[in-house]
């Protein structure tokens, strides 16, 4: 007892010290042991979000936002000016150029993602707006579900109009599901009238090209610089009041997860007697209530049934909401029909997949990845939501995929589960994690040939791997 209760003195000022000489990913792991060992409490590690919670405004509905773009554009420039501009209204506290750029100690579950996380208001939305400093963050970012974008903001600088980076940062937040984007055309200050006119035409035919309304989007040209410094207002401040304005109505507000059909990702399975067949676990979205029908899909098979209770702490609901750990009490399906990893949710809308396109993000050695490169035909462990099932891996655009690197990825699992386009996962390589990804598409399933030499190949590597071991 004596010995935790030094601790608990001792570890907050040791780890001052530490964090000035180990990396970051170090200290996370050490706080995860100490927090095993309840030497360091979850609210001393947490006490800097706690803050940020305390102010979160709920009144507004809240919105995710980014600056995407080629290299020197503007983002950073233009992420301080927005919040310059709307700090004099009292809308968002001020954040420096210098600030932004130096904050790069946002993580998420361990991978560190260099990204600044920049909060603000209008009069009818409440931001979370994330300005990533270089492209490789970006891409990782995005896949990793750090910055899950609702929409964008594209900056070109008039001085140099479409560059290599802007078209590819477009096809990647394309291809990651990102739907909604306004373009501000930057440094209009320094280029000339004809030029900013010319820039704005080859963005629109490039987002059209794309696959975007490229002629409906809303373009908006002004200088972030002249915005931050307070000069020039008609191309500065006021430039970037209609750019937030063109944002509030050209990014709807995402669906709120309660107004979508339920899912339930199962995580045990009870059998009650007396009562039926129980499962239980987190409710992913939607309304759950007692009487409705439900369908039970996972592991190549569906199941159909009806909801006859729900509880939550051994009480009784009449509803459980999106985020309720609960159980539910379920009809004529026995125990062993259903099993983890299965999804309970409304009849005919969700889908069991065993043939996906992916953008998977392979982690670096120093975060915990592989050291040596993958090629096509590796068979890894996927894992998502309460699930996991073995996956062959085709690596369709090049011969292989580095550590460090972001990649398409198409994926045959063993087995058909539930999976959506924009869901995110976890690959691993026997006990090591290998990357994570996003589902970009769903593909025509796999025919009974392709099926069966998925397993060949993995009864063949058994064979190969207990041979190996006499
Ligand atoms: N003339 C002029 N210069 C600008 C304007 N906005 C930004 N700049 C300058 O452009 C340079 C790059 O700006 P940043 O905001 O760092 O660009 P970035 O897109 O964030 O760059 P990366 O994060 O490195 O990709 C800086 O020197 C800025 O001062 C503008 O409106 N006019
Ligand atoms: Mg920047």
């Amino acid at each position: 007892m004596a010995s935790i209760v030094v601790a608990r003195f001792v570890v907050p000022v040791a780890h001052r010290t530490l964090r000035q000489i180990l990396s970051k990913r170090s200290i996370a792991k050490i706080h995860n042991y100490a927090r095993t060992l309840q030497i360091i409490s979850p609210e001393h590690t947490q006490k800097r979000s706690y803050a940020e919670k305390q102010v979160f405004d709920r009144s507004k509905p809240h919105c995710n936002v980014g600056t995407i773009g080629h290299v020197d554009h503007g983002k950073t420039t233009l992420t301080a000016a927005i919040t310059k501009v709307l700090s004099d209204q009292k809308l968002a506290q001020l954040r420096n150029y210098a600030d932004i750029d130096n904050a790069p100690e946002e993580k998420a579950r361990g991978i560190t993602i260099n990204v600044a996380h920049i909060e603000y208001q209008t009069e009818k939305r409440h931001y979370g707006h994330t300005d990533c400093p270089g492209h490789a963050d970006y891409i990782k970012n995005m896949i990793t579900g750090a910055a899950q974008m609702d929409g964008t903001i594209l900056v070109v600088a008039a001085t140099d109009g479409v560059m290599p980076q802007t078209r590819e940062h477009l096809i990647l937040a394309k291809q990651i599901g990102v739907k909604h984007i306004v373009v501000f055309i930057n440094k209009v200050d320094a280029a000339d009238k004809e030029m900013v006119e010319l820039v704005e035409m080859e963005i629109r035919e490039l987002l059209t090209e794309m696959g975007f309304e490229g002629d409906k989007i809303a373009v908006i040209a002004g200088s972030a610089l002249c915005a931050l410094e307070g000069k020039n207002p008609e191309i500065g401040s006021e430039a970037v009041l209609k750019l937030l304005d063109a944002i509030d109505n050209n990014i709807p507000t995402p669906i709120r997860e309660l107004d979508k059909p339920f899912l339930l990702p199962i995580e045990h399975v009870y059998s009650i007697p007396g009562r039926g067949t129980v499962v239980t676990g987190r409710l992913e979205r939607g309304v759950l209530k007692k009487g409705a029908d439900c369908e039970f899909v996972g592991f190549s098979k569906v199941l159909k049934s009806t909801v006859t209770g729900v509880e939550m702490f051994h009480k009784i609901l009449e509803e459980a909401q999106a985020g309720d750990q609960l159980g539910a009490l379920v009809r004529s399906v026995k125990r062993d029909d259903i099993k983890r990893g299965m999804v309970m949710a409304k009849p005919g809308t969700v889908k069991g997949y065993d043939n996906i396109e992916t953008q998977v993000y392979v982690l670096s050695k120093d975060e915990g990845g592989r050291s040596k490169p993958f090629t096509s035909f590796i068979q890894l462990q996927m894992f998502c939501r309460t699930w996991d099932c073995a996956a062959q891996v085709i690596v369709p655009d090049k011969e292989m995929v580095m550590p460090g690197e972001d990649s398409r990825l198409i994926l045959k699992m063993f087995k058909p589960m539930v999976l959506e386009q924009g869901q995110r996962f976890t690959l691993r390589d026997g006990s090591q994690t290998l990357g994570t990804g996003v589902v970009t598409k769903t593909l025509p399933m796999l025919t009974d040939e392709e099926r069966d030499s998925l397993l060949e190949g993995k009864k063949a590597r058994e064979k190969k791997a207990a041979a190996g071991k006499k």
